[in-house]
């Protein structure tokens, strides 16, 4: 015998599906001959045998019509395979083996009782059943198929449900049998064996698996082939983990710890008698015909990454046993673990500090309160003593555990792998590594399960390419402006900074629109007019943490007043936030400090360089300096690009208003430009450097001389304020006239020296570095102890869409190098 195939559940569950089946066999039939197959019951089947089997033995609901399904379901796939003349045969013994069915689910009714041997014998029907129903496909095909009932040669215990094999009498049989069934094509049922009673047993749920391994490993095959409806072992469950992708080759260790830890392509026991026969299982796909498959076998290929596989167990409870009696005690693991052997609670991890003050264990969730009472019962008296202080347990819990020959002496992956989940916000629960360094286990809370499953698959198998999960409110200039700069940018964000921005939310003050897969950055702004729901701003904040999706960032790009209410909760969420909007950072002190000493605790950023001078670097620069030690001494500098380009420009035969609405049109205003006008905005900025430098100032701190007189300021409506303008012009005129003949400038220069900040219009000779000014620019001049006779002077475009956006998307791609 070359090689045992065994197909799954779904395999077998279609008649598509079958006839993936069948081409695969008689393929093999053409090329080898020697081969065995092995089949689990069609999809679903064995599930509605065991539903049959509770209800009958409650009494309480009609089973009939879930047999009638399955018998339904079978006929199906003889009528779409079987010429009508040798129908009538197979249904025949289709019809048969389902009245016994019947009869056994009689039985179960009559008693209203179901025992475990019971439901072993109940369940059988459904490899029987589809095994018998391929074998006849296969004979009006006229290929020598035999049907085989495994209860004639796997032999096992008596426990029912899980039933252990008994491999010296299972080999000598199997030999036996295969001996004399050289000539054909032995279709085996998976699942069942049999007791020396010969009563029908199982061998666990997924134990078709476990048939296969037996046979293969009792015949010596050189590969057994498990076809299932994945493309083979992946890096991670795909539907948790989108860029899961396909491990061409594992080992056996590595397999047997992504198995144990939730990876359901391979029942996990199935591998040991392949691997104690140095035999590779081959994982294909059946609805994928021309993937090669993963191998599983004893020397795994080079791996390009450091670990092979991400696996995770969603649902577990972690028991923590403490006390200071148990320091130094022998003996009390080896009493815990007896307890829970003899108990049958199977232990899933296990911790241990070196204190041995306390050790905790991960079991399955449904056996929590059993596991509590029991340990309650067995360590009274050490609980009584005050040895054991308590035995707590912590629910709603999920496990994932990195796997793979590479971490061994390969230094920094435990240090990577906690990184990436410190960044991401997610608590670390417990964790466990073994010595063989093949596997380490994180216990971390459910909800953030999915999360780190992503970051770690990304830090591990695509460290080229970070994704940051984009969440943008405010499509106005700004906003629309930063997504064109994103379209046009993702190519060399990909190649040259290894980042994929990948833009989920995105919101303005009418329509909001979430979409976890991404919303293509191009087409975004149709996107959110055409499936936009109405502007929640509240729900779309709540949506993005319900999400807690990897290194989430929330761009605020408007100019609203009251969204800084949230970025607490955003923080406390681990989502960072980028800002061109000013308000947060120069609202009240106390919010100030609160805001920015919450982002620092969760590690989250908090970047908003756009807050003065647009895109120069001037936040970037002050913190610089003051990380480095300097100490400043006078902050003065033109913070308006609006004012700048309105003194630049404004000369008299020009009218005031007018050169404000080019202003306004050529993007440099804030949306209403009264509050540029009016100081408010230049006010913000020199605050907002004021608190970079440590100063606690609020904005009454602040003189402000105005600019502009009474009536405009007092104008209800921007509509109004350009009509104040007008009516002002001779005023404004007058103003920059009278500095002109002394061959002067005027300039609206903010200054924050002595912890005093004042802001006014001056008016200033060529001498003065402010003098040579042109269009929107902005000059910020830091005077520190180290830049003391001469300042640090930053000049440049200081307003503007383009300037602002690429600020925005500067501190959003910064945020790559520091999260995971
Ligand atoms: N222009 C510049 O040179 C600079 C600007 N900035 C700052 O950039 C920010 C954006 O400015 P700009 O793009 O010109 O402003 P716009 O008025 O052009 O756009 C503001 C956007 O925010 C949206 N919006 C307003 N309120 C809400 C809300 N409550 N919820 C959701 N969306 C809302 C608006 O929605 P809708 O489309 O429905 O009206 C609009 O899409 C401002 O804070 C400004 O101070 C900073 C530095 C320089
Ligand atoms: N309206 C602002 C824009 C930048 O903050 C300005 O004119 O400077």
């Amino acid at each position: 015998m070359e090689k045992i195939l065994k197909f799954g559940g779904t395999s077998c569950g279609s008649v598509e599906s079958i006839q993936s089946v069948l081409s695969v066999i008689e393929s093999n039939w053409k090329s080898s001959k020697q081969f065995a197959v092995v089949f689990s019951a069609m999809s679903g089947v064995t599930n509605s045998l065991l539903e049959a089997g509770k209800w009958a033995s409650q009494g309480k609901e009609p089973y009939l019509p879930l047999i009638e399904t399955i018998e339904t379901r079978h006929f199906e796939v003889i009528k779409h395979f079987i010429p009508l003349k040798g129908q009538s045969q197979v249904i025949a013994h289709i019809r048969t083996l389902v009245n016994e069915l019947r009869d056994v689910l009689k039985g179960i009714a009559l008693v209203k009782e179901i025992s475990p041997k019971t439901s072993d014998l109940l369940v059988s029907f459904g490899e029987r059943l589809s095994t018998s129903l391929i074998t006849a496909i296969l004979k009006e095909k006229g290929l020598p198929a035999l049907f085989v009932d495994a209860r004639q040669f796997i032999k096992t215990n008596d426990t029912f449900g899980k039933s252990e094999v008994d491999f010296v009498q299972t080999n000598a049989l199997i030999h036996t049998f295969f001996e004399q069934h050289a000539q054909e094509i032995c279709l085996i049922t998976g699942f069942i064996g049999s007791n020396a009673q010969g009563e029908t047993t199982t061998l666990g749920r997924g134990g078709s698996d476990y048939t296969a391994s037996v046979i293969g490993a009792a015949l010596d095959v050189k590969e057994i082939e498990i076809w299932t409806d994945v493309d083979g072992m992946m890096t991670a469950d795909p539907r948790k983990v989108s860029n899961a992708f396909t491990i061409p080759s594992i080992s056996y260790a590595e397999a047997m710890e992504l198995t144990h830890f939730g990876a359901k392509v391979i029942y996990p026991p199935s591998l040991q008698p392949a691997f104690a026969k140095n035999i590779p299982i081959r994982v294909l796909n059946t609805f994928n015909l021309n993937f090669k498959g993963t191998v599983v076998s004893k020397e795994q290929k080079p791996n390009p990454y450091i670990i092979t596989g991400i696996s995770s167990i969603d649902s577990l409870a972690l028991v923590n046993l403490q006390g200071s009696g148990m320091i130094g005690v022998a003996g009390v693991s080896a009493k815990l673990f007896t307890v829970l052997a003899r108990e049958k609670i199977s232990v899933i991890l296990i911790s241990q500090a070196s204190s041995e003050h306390s050790i905790c264990f991960a079991i399955e969730p449904q056996n929590a309160i059993r596991v509590s009472e029991i340990l309650e019962v067995e360590f009274a008296q050490e609980m009584a003593i005050g040895d054991i202080e308590g035995i707590d347990i912590q629910s709603n819990l999920s496990v994932i555990a990195v796997v793979g020959e590479g971490m061994r002496k390969h230094t920094g992956v435990s240090g990577k792998l906690f990184s990436v989940l410190g960044k991401n916000g997610i608590n670390i629960v417990a964790t466990a590594q073994g010595s063989s360094e093949l596997n380490i286990s994180v216990v971390i809370e459910q909800k953030d399960l999915s999360k780190a499953l992503n970051v770690i698959h990304e830090t591990f198998f695509f460290s080229k390419l970070k994704t940051l999960h984009l969440f943008l409110v405010g499509t106005g200039l700004i906003g629309k402006t930063l997504l064109d700069q994103l379209a046009g940018q993702e190519r060399y964000l990909a190649k040259y900074r290894g980042l994929k921005v990948k833009l989920v939310g995105i919101a303005n003050s009418r329509q909001q629109l979430i979409q976890e897969k991404g919303i293509d950055v191009k087409t975004a702004l149709g996107q959110l007019a055409q499936h936009g729901k109405s502007q929640d701003l509240p729900a779309f904040i709540e949506k993005i943490k319900a999400l807690n999706l990897p290194n989430s960032i929330f761009a605020d790009c408007t100019a609203d007043k009251q969204i800084y209410s949230h970025y607490l909760g955003l923080f406390k969420s681990n989502i960072s936030v980028v800002t061109p909007n000013k308000v947060a950072n120069s609202g009240p002190y106390p919010l100030y400090a609160e805001l920015h000493q919450t982002a620092l605790e969760k590690g989250v950023k908090f970047l908003y360089e756009t807050n003065v001078g647009a895109g120069l670097p001037v936040i970037n620069t002050l913190q610089g300096l003051i990380a480095s030690g300097d100490r400043f001494e006078k902050i003065e500098g033109i913070l308006s690009g609006t004012l700048s380009f309105i003194f630049n420009q404004f000369k008299p035969g020009r009218s005031f208003a007018e050169v404000l609405r080019e202003a306004k049109a050529k993007g440099y205003t804030e949306p209403d430009p009264r509050e540029d006008l009016s100081g408010m905005d230049v006010a913000r900025k020199i605050l907002i450097l004021s608190r970079e430098i440590g100063l606690k100032l609020e904005f009454s701190d602040i003189t402000i001389e105005k600019i502009i007189p009474p009536a405009c300021e007092q104008a209800a409506t921007v509509d109004d304020f350009f009509l104040e303008l007008e009516k002002a012009n001779d005023y404004f005129e007058k103003m920059v006239a009278s500095a002109s003949e002394r061959g002067h400038v005027l300039r609206y220069i903010a200054a924050l020296e002595n912890q005093k900040i004042t802001i006014g219009l001056r008016e200033i000779d060529a001498q003065h570095p402010f003098y040579q000014m042109d269009g929107a620019d902005n000059v910020i001049a830091f005077t520190t102890k180290r830049y003391h006779d001469r300042p640090l002077v930053i000049k440049g475009p200081g307003a503007g869409a383009e300037v602002t956006a690429s600020g925005v998307f500067a501190d959003i791609v910064s945020m790559g190098s520091y999260l995971a």
